[in-house]
């Protein structure tokens, strides 16, 4: 693929110039300002490129020879075939089923969108499919059915039992929607779960139950007032039943207001359960004295006078998508003492169905369970409630970054990106169908399950999260950038800033970077957003011509040579004012030559104390998970001195990530198979790297392969240091790392964070001109933390 190439985001700018996406009507993502409307065309780029949407499917076994073809297909394909004929259950061995997800969707109430259609809902449906794979590894399909009646539903998705290990519906709207799930329920033996009813009831009831502790309420004494009366409103509602809430404390809303016995409108069955028997019909009459507000309707419902006569420390859960029913500021200016919850990523409090779908499937269908019954929900709610009240521990700050949050009104649940999540959902789950009988493969081993499910987290592409809550968390350090007129960069600094990551300092004309962030639509602005430093006209020039002289005058710099070079060369510019104290980090490199930019901060920021050499570690992230490489841009050919500090500086580095590292000194010889300068070096190398780092997990010199597969390892050397996969490989050489990475990021479609600078006496980072404006974000964001936490 072509993701990190220049040229194809030269191309991908100019199909984005040429075509000008259109403003999409009804869209109301973020009402505020004029940031909408650039979000939303920011929104309809990321689905249209590099490829339209958001999933592809990817084989999982080599067609590489006719044998393999003949295995794959026919006359191979008939083996299986005839073994899942005698025994059906064999399904889960010979092909993906037991992992593969079908979300459907009819369209009918699309988010808070509406009944917008069936193929308008494929983009949500790839999302959910999106959400699966990433943070639990299952497979879905999705499938978006023409279906409006629940008889045509029932019909389509009841079919679709052999493809299938799991079905999870999606925005199918109320009342259908209960006939449909009941029907299904009843006609499959896979376990068949309407996201927005359960999903969100468990989420919801967990935030619940985690609020009211807090306000010091009781779940049997709380008022909760509903706007919604459709599949996520009663589905909470049924649940909070169950865990204690009564009847007569509840007050629905709909679009008619207050369900109340005997109205006659827009009623139904699942509605009446709710009726109050009662004279007041609507929200602004039912709402005061209200411990809960569970919105699960539209934007805007609820005004803020409505808030002023809630009870103390109300709980305000603000749900509905994209727009909630109140935005949190409103609702915080009008009842400061409230604890607020919202369905978006934007806010603190996020109850969303993401963070419970994925893991209930996952214990699901791990143990094989015929069905998600009321047992493994509770199951559910109590591991997410639990989880948010757990004291910090070393693996919250590990997911939150230096800074667990603790359990309090901002923190009533756990963020989506919590890793925990899965570790302890997905069990509970797997554990309470066992129990109540409904497991087809019960879980044998708790243990080895849950390192399994380690493994995949670690795995996974949420590697740079930490960074960002940490980066985050150290309040905005300043950020020098080099090429401050580069388009990448510009569009970085308005992601940092947006994101509250990072101060960015532009070096460049103030003149070309106000054009081009008009021309691109970027809407920050230099002197309020961020600052510039202009290389034609800077009063302290002087004293940076001064210093660079300093440093330089007797490396061969004339006076006259370093006054030029402070005045053109932008990386001289960025390391003196680091150096100089003016900013906290400096990211450079995005045009121009490595070397020569090394050249610039070695000469300025130095290395630092003891270090022998600089040297680049690169991280690769592709779907198979996160590899480190080093030294893969500085030293042509490093003495094994220098390799074994490069392992030990990388491996610190690697810890930042909240990952521990495991390094292969790889080589072309395997544990001493072959006789060369190089295989002594890299001999030579572990021995020293065990006397630098004891506690290091390491090993050497190995294959390539060896490095990654610990079968093969332990074959030539069964007593290896090394366990598992080596998730950082250190080359002999410049030639092999770089060519590696190379080939690796090209072929795998990997996304290359990188190079990361070690050895520098300060934060600087020599980006790589393909790097796209991702990529300086993920360089700026690692910067930052280096300035607040020194290794
Ligand atoms: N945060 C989360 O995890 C989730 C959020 N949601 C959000 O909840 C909302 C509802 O979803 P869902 O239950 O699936 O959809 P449904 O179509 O099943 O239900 C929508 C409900 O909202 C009511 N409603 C719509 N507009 C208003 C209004 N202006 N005032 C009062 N009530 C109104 C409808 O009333 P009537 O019955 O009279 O038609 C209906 O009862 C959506 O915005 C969705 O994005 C849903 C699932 C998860
Ligand atoms: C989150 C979700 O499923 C919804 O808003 O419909
Ligand atoms: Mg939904």
């Amino acid at each position: 693929m072509h993701r990190d190439t220049r040229a194809f985001a030269r191309q991908v700018e100019e199909r984005r110039l040429d075509e000008k996406i259109k403003p999409v009507e009804g869209f109301d993502a973020t009402p505020t300002d004029k940031s909408t409307s650039e979000f939303q065309e920011s929104a309809l780029f990321f689905h249209r490129y590099p490829r339209p949407g958001k999933l592809e499917i990817q084989a999982t076994k080599p067609l590489g020879n006719q044998r393999d073809l003949a295995l794959a297909y026919s006359p191979g394909v008939a083996a299986p075939c005839l073994a899942i004929r005698d025994d059906p259950d064999s399904a889960a061995d010979y092909t993906a089923r037991g992992n593969l997800v079908g979300v459907v969707s009819n369209g009918s109430a699309v988010l808070g969108l509406g009944n917008i259609g069936a193929l308008a809902s494929k983009p949500v449906m790839e999302g959910k499919a999106v959400l699966f794979k990433k943070f639990a590894n299952i497979d879905v399909f999705d499938i978006e059915v023409n279906a409006g009646t629940v008889d045509s539903m029932v019909s389509v998705i009841g079919s679709l039992e052999p493809t299938f290990g799991g079905i999870n519906l999606e925005d199918i709207k109320a009342p259908e929607c209960f006939e449909v799930e009941q029907q299904l329920r009843d006609k499959l033996d896979i376990p068949v779960f309407h996201d927005d009813q359960h999903g969100t009831a468990i989420i919801v009831a967990a935030a619940i139950l985690n609020g009211l502790e807090l306000a010091g309420k009781e779940i049997a004494r709380a008022k909760i007032v509903t706007a919604g009366a459709g599949a996520a409103a009663l589905a909470c509602l049924n649940l909070l039943v169950e865990l204690g809430a009564k009847r007569e404390n509840i007050w629905v809303h709909d679009l008619e207001g207050l369900v109340y016995e005997g109205r006659e409108t827009l009623m139904d069955c699942w509605k009446e359960t709710f009726a109050q028997k009662s004279t007041k019909r609507d929200l602004a009459e039912s709402i005061p004295e209200a411990d809960v507000f569970l919105g699960l309707s539209a934007a805007g419902v609820l005004k803020p006078e409505m808030l002023e006569k809630m009870a103390e420390r109300p709980l305000i859960m603000a749900l509905a998508n994209p727009t909630p029913e109140i935005m949190p500021d409103a609702a915080r200016k009008a009842r400061p003492d409230a604890m607020i919850c919202t369905g978006r990523s934007d806010f603190p409090n996020q109850v969303n169905n993401v963070l419970c779908f994925p893991y209930i499937f996952r214990g699901a269908l791990d143990c094989g369970a015929r069905t998600i019954n009321e047992k493994m929900k509770m199951a559910a709610v109590e591991a997410i409630a639990e989880l948010a009240r757990e004291e910090p521990s070393e693996v919250a700050a590990r997911a939150y970054s230096g800074e667990p949050p603790t359990f309090g009104p901002d923190y009533l649940i756990p963020s989506p990106f919590d890793p925990r999540l899965i570790l302890r959902i997905a069990p509970a789950v797997a554990k309470a169908a066992a129990e109540s009988g409904v497991a087809k493969r019960p879980i044998a081993d708790m243990e080895g399950y849950l390192d399994q499910l380690t493994r995949f987290v670690y795995r996974s592409g949420l590697i740079m999260k930490p960074l960002f809550s940490a980066a985050k968390a150290a309040r905005k350090k300043r950020v020098v950038f080099s090429e401050g007129e580069d388009e990448r960069v510009l569009r970085a600094a308005q992601v940092l800033i947006e994101e509250g990551i990072a101060e960015p300092i532009l070096i460049g004309r103030p003149a070309v970077i106000e054009s081009r962030l008009e021309r691109f639509g970027l809407k920050i602005r230099p002197g309020s957003d961020f600052s510039v430093t202009n290389p034609e006209d800077d009063p302290r020039f002087r004293e940076y011509v001064d210093l660079y002289f300093s440093l330089v005058g007797r490396l061969g710099v004339i006076p006259e040579a370093a006054r030029t070079i402070v005045r053109t060369n932008p990386t001289v510019i960025g390391a003196l004012s680091l150096k100089r104290g003016e900013a906290d980090a400096m990211i450079c490199g995005v045009e121009g030559r490595y070397d020569h930019h090394l050249r610039d901060v070695a000469q300025i920021v130095g290395k630092c104390e003891g270090a022998l050499d600089f040297s680049a570690m690169s991280l690769l992230i592709s779907q198979r998970g996160a590899t480190f490489f080093a030294d893969t841009y500085v030293s042509l050919n490093p003495t094994a001195e220098e390799v074994a500090e490069t392992t030990v500086m990388a491996a610190r580095e690697i810890r930042r990530f909240g990952i521990t590292p495991r390094a292969a000194l790889v080589s072309h010889s395997d544990f001493g198979s072959r006789h060369s300068d190089s295989s002594a070096k890299m001999r030579r190398a572990i021995q020293l790297v065990r006397e630098l780092d004891p506690e290091l997990e390491a090993d050497g010199e190995m294959h390539g392969d060896s490095a990654i597969s610990e079968a093969l390892r332990q074959r030539v050397m069964p007593t290896s240091t090394l366990r598992g996969e080596a998730n950082l490989l250190v080359f002999p050489n410049l030639d092999a790392a770089n060519i590696t990475l190379g080939v690796l990021k090209s072929m795998m479609d990997s996304l290359h964070v990188g190079p990361i600078l070690l050895g520098s006496a300060m934060p600087a980072h020599i980006l790589s001109p393909s790097v796209t404006s991702r990529g300086v974000v993920n360089m700026a964001t690692l910067a930052v933390v280096e300035a607040s936490i020194p290794a």
